[in-house]
């Protein structure tokens, strides 16, 4: 699904509304009616309290739909118009009018700090204040009805997005409502995935106004969501007729002295994700570990007992995953150096392979073209310089992909995919994946598809969409606590599966 800008939506309804050949009123109406039929759903006419802020324009406008549906419905409810200015969007104005014809009551106008009502714990919020139309800082009293609804403790609902969070930028102010739920027009705006904002939204719903599917088909956009639908077709199935020759020869590079256990868990994702054939290539002192731990995989030693500081002479893979365990001695930058200029095909790096690169710059033109980089947030920090907000961040990955011309896989809540210009999003994965050695196994798991002939920003995308997916089914008997790295290797299969049967996992 794309996610697309502000403006790209505005021009969805302007296209919509003549296609359809609808009034801007009309749409509002439907936009407004699914809302409303969402909390009717769910509170079943239960006489909470509801309290409803509308901003004076199209947010605004739909939240006075929702009020005129609720009342006629039996609900208890009170209005308020946030009033900071004396101009009104034109639907917001006959809706305004629908309402006081319907109720023969006139919202309360807000116009200071003194109008704001007492929100309590038991109350039910609407926050219809300002939508995707916000285009600067929220100021003055405003900021206090924010900061009250905030603090209330009452369950807040958002219309389309919570009231001063931008779509795709991030606020430099506090004055953002805290929503518990959102409910959201046709698409998930940038915001919604992003670790500065994503906690203001609560849980997400994405609601399908039928904007004009024409349009949406063809709206360029960068920004894509990734979730099962558009991971399996990216799916290649194995052929009856093959051998373990057609699934790849990948070599994990990496361990070292009480670190051995990463590329065990590497590689073993990397046979349950389908390899053909993968070979370890570590520190002499894990030869016994590996052996018993993964007796599909082979080992190849280097001279050192404790650390990596060679590469395996006449030895060729399809493709190589190096770092995970690896420390940073100058004997492993040695190791890391020959395998960028042995390796012509891309490969992977991950870990403290990450951190050399950070220390050795030099080592990044030696980058496999397409070759893709799997850091943490800690580890892309030092390989890119700070940023001041998530948006810096993604501009200065989009800038490192096009200059080394990589992948690059930004670890999270929502795993980021960058692809030079393109940004894809995770949608599967869960809290419990925060442990010990996911990211071993995520490293096993593209590099496993690489070896497979995926093309890399394919393995990248669907490689972390199943590592996710696999954490989302061992959490669902596991719960998130009792989730490990090594159940994740172990079950990549599971997530296979799972790609194509129906129940919703993630
Ligand atoms: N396809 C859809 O998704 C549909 C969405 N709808 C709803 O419409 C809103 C967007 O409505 P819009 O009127 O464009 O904008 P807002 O309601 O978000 O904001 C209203 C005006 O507020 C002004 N503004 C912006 N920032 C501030 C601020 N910090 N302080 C004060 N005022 C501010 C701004 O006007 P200016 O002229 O003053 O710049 C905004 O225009 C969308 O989110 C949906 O809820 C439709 O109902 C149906 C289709
Ligand atoms: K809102």
């Amino acid at each position: 699904m794309k996610i697309l800008t502000a403006a790209q939506i505005a021009e969805g309804d302007r296209i919509t509304i003549e296609r359809q050949g609808i009034t801007s009123e009309e749409l509002m109406e439907r936009a407004g009616t699914l809302i409303f039929k969402q909390i009717h759903n769910r509170l079943q006419g239960a006489q909470i309290p509801v309290k409803i802020f509308c901003g004076i324009g199209n947010n605004g406008g739909d939240g006075l739909v929702v009020a005129r549906h609720l009342v006629q419905h039996g609900y208890t409810v009170e209005v308020y118009v946030v009033n900071y200015t004396d101009k009104r969007s034109d639907d917001f104005l006959n809706n305004y009018e629908k309402f006081k014809e319907t109720t023969k009551d006139w919202p309360q106008l807000i116009k200071e700090e003194d109008g704001i009502p007492e929100i309590d714990q038991g109350d039910f919020v609407i926050d219809a204040i300002f939508g995707i139309g916000l285009n600067r800082k929220i100021k003055g009293w405003m900021c206090k009805l924010i900061e009250r609804i905030n603090k209330s403790g009452a369950f807040v609902l958002a219309i389309d997005m919570p009231s001063g969070l931008f779509p795709d930028k991030i606020s430099q102010s506090d004055a953002i409502v805290h929503a518990d739920y959102t409910l959201s027009f046709q698409n998930p705006k940038l915001s919604f995935f992003l670790p500065d904002t994503m906690d203001y939204v609560g849980e997400f719903q994405v609601l399908d106004i039928a904007i004009d599917r024409q349009y949406l088909a063809e709206v360029k956009s960068e920004t894509f969501l990734v979730g099962k639908e558009q991971a399996k077709i990216l799916y290649k199935p194995r052929k009856p007729n093959s051998h373990k020759g057609d699934y790849g020869n990948i070599l994990v590079a990496g361990g070292s002295y009480g670190k051995m256990g990463s590329v065990l868990l590497t590689a073993t994702a990397a046979m349950h994700t389908g390899t053909g054939l993968c070979t370890l290539y570590i520190p002499e002192s894990g030869y016994t570990i590996i052996q018993t731990g993964l007796p599909e995989a082979m080992v190849i030693t280097d001279k050192n007992a404790k650390i990596l500081s060679d590469f395996p002479k006449n030895f060729k893979a399809d493709t190589v995953c190096f770092g995970p365990g690896a420390g940073t001695a100058e004997e492993t930058v040695h190791s890391l150096e020959n395998f960028l200029k042995k390796q012509k095909t891309p490969m992977l790096i991950d870990a403290d392979g990450l951190n050399i690169l950070s220390q050795h710059k030099g080592l990044q033109d030696l980058l496999p073209e397409n070759s893709i980089l799997t850091p943490h947030p800690g580890e892309l920090k030092r390989l890119l310089g700070k940023w001041k907000d998530d948006i810096e961040k993604l501009k200065l990955a989009k800038e490192f992909s096009k200059k080394y011309k990589v992948i690059i896989v930004i670890k999270g809540t929502h795993t980021m995919i960058i692809n030079r210009d393109e940004i894809y999003i995770n949608t599967s994965g869960n809290p419990g994946m925060a442990t010990a050695g996911s990211g071993d196994v995520l490293s096993g798991v593209i590099t496993s598809l690489l070896g497979q002939k995926y093309d890399p920003p394919v393995a990248a995308v669907l490689g972390v969409y199943l590592h996710g997916l696999c954490g989302d089914i061992i959490a669902a008997d596991e719960g998130f606590e009792g989730l490990t790295a090594g159940m994740i290797a172990q079950n990549m299969g599971s997530a296979f599966k799972a790609l194509f049967e129906n129940q919703e996992i993630a």
